[in-house]
């Protein structure tokens, strides 16, 4: 990835009647970035790639692909390509056939054609022999692998993903996911993919932008989103986490937390900050039921509460305990570090300044 922008989106506005789908947006992608656009049903992501791919056309704002604008440019001429989630392969066609069709309509001759067909054929690791094969006869994961040759053909710009694994099972989800990203990587080239799936945009991104509302809530790495959430909407659509507000620089009375006196004088606790503390279930821990040893360091922040639950996730578990000022906290542990006890037990967690963050807003 380099630091310059392939795509620059400025202002970019659009309204169907009286509903405003995109609320002046702007987006810088690098060149060789994968970008990844999340965010619940009806956010806008499918609003904004067809923008970006010429298939609608804003209501205000500009796109720029370097130096040269393209929301005037018909969708046929942007050096730009869409990968649906449909994929949309010609069923009466040779893979070979399929591969080469964005060439053919481009007058490329049949020699150049097949001869780049076979090198896509080798880039997504299908047999050469596969040029001949009807692409009904291929497999849902092999059908995907072409649908990208295809995208692939005619060296496009950026490629667009629009949801390309939702479809597939799980087992074939997770290994396409790992090709995508080896081929990002092998070809340099930039993709922009929207997916409703926030582990297929952790495992792939460099990375995510999250959409809420027609509005980008927060772009950035997929570990600074997920530890260091800009809003509670970004904190709880990452996954389960635990919030806490904060008062005037001290948790409020409600949550029912004991901080440490030595914690006391260290963020969020030394100003008058307002907002929520974030922990996520990974890092709150329980303490032993007998007691802290005389060894163990006390953890900043403790809770006492009841246990109520216990998820089995293959090779981890989750927990649901009730504080006793009410509430759910959540708390997971890794399969070998389980909880021992029976269900209504009382439990004693905790966790430390270091593993929580300060959502500044209410
Ligand atoms: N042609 C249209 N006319 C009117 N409203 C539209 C049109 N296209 C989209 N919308 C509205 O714009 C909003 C955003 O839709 P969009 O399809 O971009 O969401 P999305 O984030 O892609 O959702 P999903 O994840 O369900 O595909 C929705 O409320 C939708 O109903």
């Amino acid at each position: 990835m380099t630091e310059q922008p392939i795509l620059h989106i400025a202002g970019l506005y659009k309204q169907f009647g009286d509903f405003v789908a995109l609320h002046s947006i702007d987006l810088k992608v690098m060149e060789g970035e994968f970008l990844a656009i999340v965010g619940p049903s009806g956010s806008g992501k499918t609003t904004l790639i067809r923008l970006l791919v010429g298939m609608d056309e804003p209501t205000e704002g500009t796109i720029w692909l370097r130096n040269r604008r393209i929301d005037t440019v018909p969708a046929n001429q942007r050096p730009t390509c869409m990968v649906f989630q449909s994929l949309a392969l010609f069923p009466h066609m040779t893979v070979g056939q399929n591969i080469e069709f964005p060439l053919k309509i481009r007058g490329v001759s049949p020699d150049e054609r097949r001869a780049r067909a076979l090198e896509l054929l080798d880039l997504l690791r299908l047999p050469r022999n596969y040029y001949g094969k009807r692409v009904t006869q291929c497999s849902g994961g092999e059908r995907q692998r072409v649908a990208l040759a295809r995208a692939l053909a005619f060296d496009p710009e950026i490629l667009f993903f629009d949801e390309p694994l939702s479809a597939l099972d799980y087992r074939l989800r997770k290994t396409l996911e790992k090709e995508l990203k080896d081929l990002h990587e092998r070809t340099g080239k930039t993709f922009i993919y929207i997916t409703h799936s926030l582990e297929e945009a952790m495992a792939m991104s460099d990375r995510i932008a999250i959409m809420r509302q027609g509005r980008f809530e927060q772009i950035a790495p997929a570990d600074v989103i997920y530890s260091r959430p800009v809003s509670r909407f970004v904190a709880e659509f990452m996954g389960e986490v635990n919030l806490f507000p904060v008062r005037g620089g001290s948790l409020s009375e409600a949550a029912g937390l004991a901080v440490a006196p030595s914690a006391m004088g260290r963020a969020p606790f030394d100003g008058v900050p307002r907002g929520t503390l974030m922990v996520r279930p990974e890092n709150v821990k329980f303490l032993p039921a007998g007691g802290l040893g005389a060894d163990d360091a006390a953890p900043d922040i403790t809770l006492t509460g009841r246990m109520r639950a216990a998820f089995d996730l293959g090779s981890r578990i989750q927990y649901e305990v009730e504080p006793s000022h009410g509430g759910r906290i959540v708390v997971e542990t890794l399969r070998e570090n389980r909880f021992g006890g029976a269900m209504g037990t009382e439990v004693t967690l905790g966790w430390n300044l270091d593993k929580c963050h300060l959502i500044a807003e209410d």
